[in-house]
């Protein structure tokens, strides 16, 4: 365990030295325990950070924020028309091609409001997360859905091949489903490792027996009515998104893995 700590700092370390900017003014901060690590970073630049504003991803993001003595400020209170220059986060899975598996900490829906608000968005964390294809070694998908909506969404992702998908539970003495900082549920649905792009142009059939290219499902699921979002973060980067005329992209344009001989590994977003 100590090892992985020291993991997820090496690869915080060295993605902030590589990605926060000189004069940072909007930085996303996301959820989970490699964050911590990112701020602790930031802290350790010794920057002034009196003119910066930092964007969280939820209430444990924004309580590490405030405790770190820098000021946050709410995703619906950043100006309209405002980039964000950065926004780091962390991961449950990431693929060759850098689509990622999020949502593990109950945290998805305004983790990707804030990555897609940003002209860069990072991925941190330790090697565990590194795997050829999603859904190889983490399990399942979280789904962030309506509780009204529930039993419907599990029914259809049932349909689409998942199996056994539940709704997650509070692990506390309050029994119940867990809700997310919009008060949803979230539902876990475990489905086989998925395809990638590459894959699908080396012929690899995409869609049939329940094996399904990332793109191809995170698209089926958050058709789902009742859907609010999908923990699979895929498709454009933010330069590719900009380049198209649009503000960010979901997929990091780099990750970094702190790996278990203390070195850290980059991995960059090709295409
Ligand atoms: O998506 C997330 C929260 O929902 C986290 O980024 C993800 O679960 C990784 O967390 P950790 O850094 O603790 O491994």
């Amino acid at each position: 365990m100590a090892d992985v700590e020291a993991a997820k700092r090496a690869a915080a370390k060295t993605a902030v030295a590589n990605h926060y900017p000189k004069d940072a003014r909007w930085v996303g901060i996301g959820s989970g325990t490699t964050i911590v690590y990112v701020v602790e970073a930031i802290k350790a630049l010794g920057v002034d950070t009196s003119a910066t504003r930092y964007v969280p991803t939820g209430y444990q993001s924004r309580q590490l924020i405030v405790t770190a003595g820098l000021t946050a400020v709410e995703f619906d209170a950043v100006p309209a028309g405002t980039v964000l220059d950065v926004a780091f986060d962390g991961a449950d899975e990431v693929d060759d091609e850098l689509n990622c598996i999020k949502g593990g900490g109950a945290c998805l829906f305004q983790e990707k409001l804030v990555a897609m608000q940003a002209k860069e968005f990072i991925c941190v964390a330790d090697s565990r997360k590194l795997q050829s294809r999603l859904l190889s070694s983490w399990k399942y998908i979280p789904i962030e859905v309506a509780p009204i909506a529930a039993f419907r969404v599990l029914r259809k992702l049932k349909e689409l091949g998942a199996i056994d998908p539940v709704v997650r539970q509070n692990m506390d003495a309050k029994e119940g489903p867990l809700k997310t900082d919009q008060g949803f549920f979230l539902v876990d649905a475990p489905f086989p490792p998925m395809l990638t792009k590459s894959d699908v142009q080396a012929g690899k059939v995409s869609g049939k027996d329940s094996v399904w290219e990332v793109n191809e499902l995170s698209e089926k699921i958050k058709s789902i009515a009742g859907v609010l979002d999908v923990g699979i973060f895929s498709g454009l980067t933010g330069p590719q998104a900009t380049a198209a005329g649009g503000v960010g992209g979901q997929r990091p344009v780099a990750a970094y893995f702190g790996m278990p001989d203390g070195s850290v590994s980059v991995r960059k977003a090709s295409s």
